[in-house]
């Protein structure tokens, strides 16, 4: 792996915000201790309230403790890495801490005696986000300097107009390039795991076709409520939150043509091609193609959990989605007739994301009734997490004097077959934006192309709120509504191992 070698200030916008405590920090920190980091690093924390630097590594310490996937710091180690943290206190939207804040990465310069790359994090509520870019610009930033970052968090807009405003106000201050809009799922290693899987090896791409694959499941489910963003979510829901980004950039990589090289635009070009290919839902056939889901009061791993709408942050009537489920056809000559089902929820019985390929029947059946009693379709699991993996459910003969068949998997688990605990998305994702390398950022018409594909269904969700909220028990596997809405094609959703996802949370 090549270091990065050239001296970088990284300004976090919003540092002491949630996002930079949890994730961040804890990224940055576990990049440090593994040797990724420039020598030459600043990282410089903004935000209003008062703080000296101090009082800011603390917090950060603290943020680092509680969540970082190695445990508490060792504090030597963490005080060689926190000589490199900043804190600087000003309302970003003030002309003024503009100007402070500039003379201060310019001392950077000077010390180090050369122009750093300055990577700017917006960890900051999306509403802040075009003020945030303007202040940028009296830093300074713009497109000719070329090597300096942008990353903006989600969600990218809340519908397509605001998208495409979004990146029209962006995109007239920024290169195209300069900008890195984060989906950290692309950052997870066994999302990543779906290009190795499908293009390093020559077993599967000759049968990832219509021919061959009757149907595709995609589940990203979570036993979490929504925590402390009760107020975000309550204006967002399932649909904007998850669907828009995570579910549908899954979506891309099972179902993209081979790219030419892993160069960023190829890669994106040809995941563009796929959300482009998404057959477009006409407003009549909605409810046919998209289901949603609020959780009412119930169980999750044995503890009480309230209601939606009783949760910190949500109006009292709230008709937000905590549950979505669609149905998506990829119209190309690969996918023509093969329905893609999405479906993720808050509040669910397990923790679990994956995809799940399921393949069509043998041509023919050789063996008799008896011998196929529990016989069943060929099938891919791709495992995201927890025990990240893929498992391959094949059929064999069982043990015994008579011909009976059945199933069992072939199973490849990350910590078994590596033994190493694999790197946090947002350590991917940092370490590729100090690197210069976009391939797992979206790009402006990667996102405005998914907010076209869900945007008849959020007309429709709007303009008729559900009449039966809340409709699913915390706990369960959501509404009976997504089982119908697959039923109605001959399917059932495969409920994930959740033996596994228990024992990986506790
Ligand atoms: N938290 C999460 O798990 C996730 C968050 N995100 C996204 O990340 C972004 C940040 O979220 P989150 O960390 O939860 O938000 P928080 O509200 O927790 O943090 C916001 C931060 O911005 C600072 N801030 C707000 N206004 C200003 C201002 N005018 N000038 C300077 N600083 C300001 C706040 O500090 P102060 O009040 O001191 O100014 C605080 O540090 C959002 O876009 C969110 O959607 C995305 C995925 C997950
Ligand atoms: O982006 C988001 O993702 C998290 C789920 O992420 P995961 O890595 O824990 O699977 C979700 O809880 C949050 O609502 C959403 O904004």
């Amino acid at each position: 792996m090549n270091l990065p070698l050239e001296p970088t200030v990284m300004v976090i916008f919003g540092a002491v915000g949630d996002l930079a405590l949890r994730k961040l920090v804890p990224a940055l920190y576990n990049l440090f201790l593994d040797g990724y980091l420039p020598e030459r690093l600043a990282i410089v924390g903004v935000a209003r309230r008062e703080l000296d630097d101090a009082g800011f590594r603390q917090q950060l310490k603290d943020g680092v403790d509680r969540f970082s996937r190695r445990g508490a710091a060792d504090q030597k180690e963490w005080d060689e890495f926190a000589v490199r943290l900043r804190y600087f206190s000003g309302d970003f939207t003030s002309a003024e801490t503009g100007t402070l804040l500039g003379r201060r990465l310019e001392e950077f310069d000077r010390e180090w005696n050369s122009r750093a790359i300055r990577v700017f994090y917006l960890a900051i509520p999306p509403g802040l986000v075009a003020a945030a870019a303007r202040y940028l610009e009296i830093l300074g930033v713009c497109k000719d300097c070329a090597r300096d970052r942008l990353v903006v968090e989600k969600p990218f807009g809340r519908d397509l107009a605001s998208a495409r405003q979004l990146n029209g106000f962006l995109t007239s201050m920024f290169a195209e390039a300069q900008i890195y809009r984060i989906d950290h799922y692309l950052g997870k290693e066994t999302v990543q795991n779906i290009l190795a899987l499908r293009f390093a090896n020559s077993l599967y791409e000759p049968v990832w076709n219509r021919r061959y694959i009757d149907h595709v499941q995609i589940t990203v489910a979570e036993t979490v409520g929504v925590e402390q963003r009760g107020g975000y979510y309550d204006t967002a829901g399932a649909l904007r939150d998850m669907v828009q980004n995570h579910l549908l950039q899954i979506l891309s990589l099972i179902a993209m043509e081979p790219p030419v090289s892993f160069a960023a635009d190829e890669v994106r070009n040809k995941k563009l091609d796929v959300l482009r290919a998404i057959r477009p839902i006409r407003t009549e056939e909605v409810h046919r193609m998209a289901v949603r889901g609020q959780y009412s009061r119930g169980k999750v791993s044995c503890k009480d959990v309230p209601a939606y709408r009783e949760e910190h942050g949500v109006v009292s009537e709230s008709v937000t989605e905590t549950f979505a489920a669609l149905k998506l056809y990829v119209d190309n000559w690969r996918w023509q007739g093969v329905p893609f089902y999405l479906r993720t929820g808050k509040c669910l019985q397990a923790k679990v994301s994956e995809a799940i390929i399921l393949f069509r029947p043998a041509p023919h059946q050789l063996f008799p009734a008896a011998a196929v009693e529990s016989w069943q379709p060929n099938r891919l699991v791709l495992r995201i997490q927890p025990e990240e993996g893929i498992s391959t459910r094949i059929q064999v003969k069982q043990p015994g004097t008579r011909l009976l068949l059945g199933p069992v998997d072939m199973k490849f688990r990350y910590n078994e077959a590596f033994r190493v605990t694999p790197p946090e998305a947002y350590e991917t994702l940092l370490l590729d934006v100090i690197r210069g390398d976009a391939t797992l950022f979206m790009r402006a018409d990667q996102i405005e192309t998914a907010w076209s594909v869900i945007a008849p269904i959020l007309d429709v969700w709007e303009a008729v709120p559900p009449a039966d909220f809340p409709d699913y028990a915390a706990g369960s596997w959501g509404p009976e509504t997504a089982d119908l809405l697959i039923a109605k094609e001959g399917h059932s959703w495969l409920q994930p191992d959740i033996r596994l996802a228990a024992e990986d949370e506790s």
